[in-house]
């Protein structure tokens, strides 16, 4: 098997991963402390695991080119097909909302500091879509350029800030308890999000062939390794601030100028909201050439240039005006994603794998934990959306 293959798919998966869902970890946990937020996120990771493992079983017995689309038609019918198709465009759209109104609030934050300029946070969040959606309106190979440099510094930015971060982690902060029992739930659908990654399981199988020793691989290797960098992030975050300090800072700058207050590095302020724009404009690009692409497709429109503004139109102004009406609303919005990736990530893998291991004579490769291990992930996911719904009419703190 070609080896660097299977390590790019690796990166694939932990690239799409780690992405701007990881800038609202400390804020979704702010209240529970280094422990338990550290059991939370081990959960989390083995539930998405398990179901990337369930959707390896479900592409063992289709073509290698099979979309998530043509597997939903085969197993689930009409119905379960649109219902793929649905979710995936909320989750685009709601990630993009997310990554609007924090790309935005970081844009504002500079202008005003910079320039000292008085102007609206709306302007923040219209200035990164329009530079955001001009690259993705030119084309996927500009994407790819743009997304590669950045994807590089991105890395640096990662490192460097952890090891400037560490030093001043104090074991006093890391015990801290949970100040209220209602702050473990409220944390989930963010938390859920930030490991989200299975819109790519598709590409890579692709990419790969049906091999699925080496996509078994991929999927924990792949996953595994953003558990283990928003560990470390989790560690220096919760470790430098105080849980005061963290539920205080209600927004991604509130907490970079809580780390500029106490540290009196802006050095290490700096980085973090370096880091903060790449993670926000790496997983822009990412999430919305796959929702313009998506939108271009449904749409029927070609290449011509009247058509890309359309399509870059319907593909950027909703997630835009949501990040008008709530310039706040990073965290808000990743919590909405988290809906549709329940049913993306855990009900149509456990529909789909459900329908095939009734079929009779199926041999080959069958995840383990039978229909216990299916039902306690169905268990999840209803948790996850039930939190999710009772935040959104006020009946659960909401987070950040
Ligand atoms: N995990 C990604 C969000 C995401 C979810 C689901 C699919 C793709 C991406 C992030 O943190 O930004």
């Amino acid at each position: 098997m070609n080896k660097s293959k299977i390590f790019g798919s690796m990166l694939i998966i932990a690239g799409t991963t780690i992405g701007a869902g990881m800038l609202a970890l400390p804020l979704a946990s702010s209240g529970l402390g280094f422990g338990v937020a550290s059991i939370i996120m081990l959960l989390i990771w083995s539930l998405m695991t398990y179901t990337a493992l369930l959707m390896i079983e479900v592409h063992q017995f289709a073509p290698a080119d099979a979309t998530l689309h043509t597997l939903a038609y085969k197993l689930l019918g009409r119905k379960g097909q649109l219902i793929a198709s649905f979710s995936m465009m909320f989750l685009f759209y709601a990630l993009c909302a997310a990554y609007i109104a924090g790309g935005g609030e970081q844009i504002h934050s500079k202008l005003t500091s910079w320039f000292e300029l008085d102007i609206p946070m709306q302007l923040g969040a219209i200035l990164f879509t329009v530079l955001i959606g001009t690259v993705v309106a030119i084309g996927t190979r500009s994407v790819d350029m743009i997304n590669r440099s950045l994807f590089s510094l991105k890395l640096i930015a990662l490192v460097l800030m952890l090891f400037l971060l560490l030093p001043h982690v104090s074991v006093d902060n890391l015990v801290a308890l949970p100040v209220h029992q209602g702050l473990v739930l409220a944390s989930l659908p963010v938390i859920f999000t930030s490991f989200g990654f299975h819109g790519s399981i598709p590409s890579i199988v692709r990419y790969l062939g049906k091999d699925t020793k080496a996509l078994r691989w991929i999927i924990v290797v792949g996953s595994a390794l953003p558990l283990a960098v928003y560990l470390l992030w989790m560690l220096a975050s919760q470790g430098v601030l105080t849980q005061g300090d963290l539920m205080g800072s209600q927004s991604l700058n509130g907490f970079i100028g809580s780390l500029s207050r106490l540290l009196h590095d802006p050095m290490i302020a700096n980085t973090v909201s370096i880091f903060a724009d790449l993670a926000l404009a790496t997983s822009f690009l990412g999430v919305s050439l796959g929702l313009y692409d998506f939108i271009a497709d449904l749409l029927k429109r070609s290449t011509k240039p009247s058509h890309r503004v359309q399509v870059a139109l319907v593909t950027f102004m909703p997630p835009l005006g949501f990040a008008m009406f709530y310039p706040q609303g990073f965290i808000a919005a990743l919590g909405y994603a988290a809906f549709a990736l329940v049913v993306l990530a855990i009900f149509l893998p456990v529909a789909m794998v459900s329908t095939q291991r009734r079929q009779v004579g199926l041999g080959g490769y069958r995840v383990r934990g039978g229909a216990l291990g299916l039902g306690l992930v169905t268990l999840a996911g209803i948790l996850i959306m039930t939190v999710q719904l009772l935040q959104m009419f006020d009946a659960l703190p909401a987070v950040g």
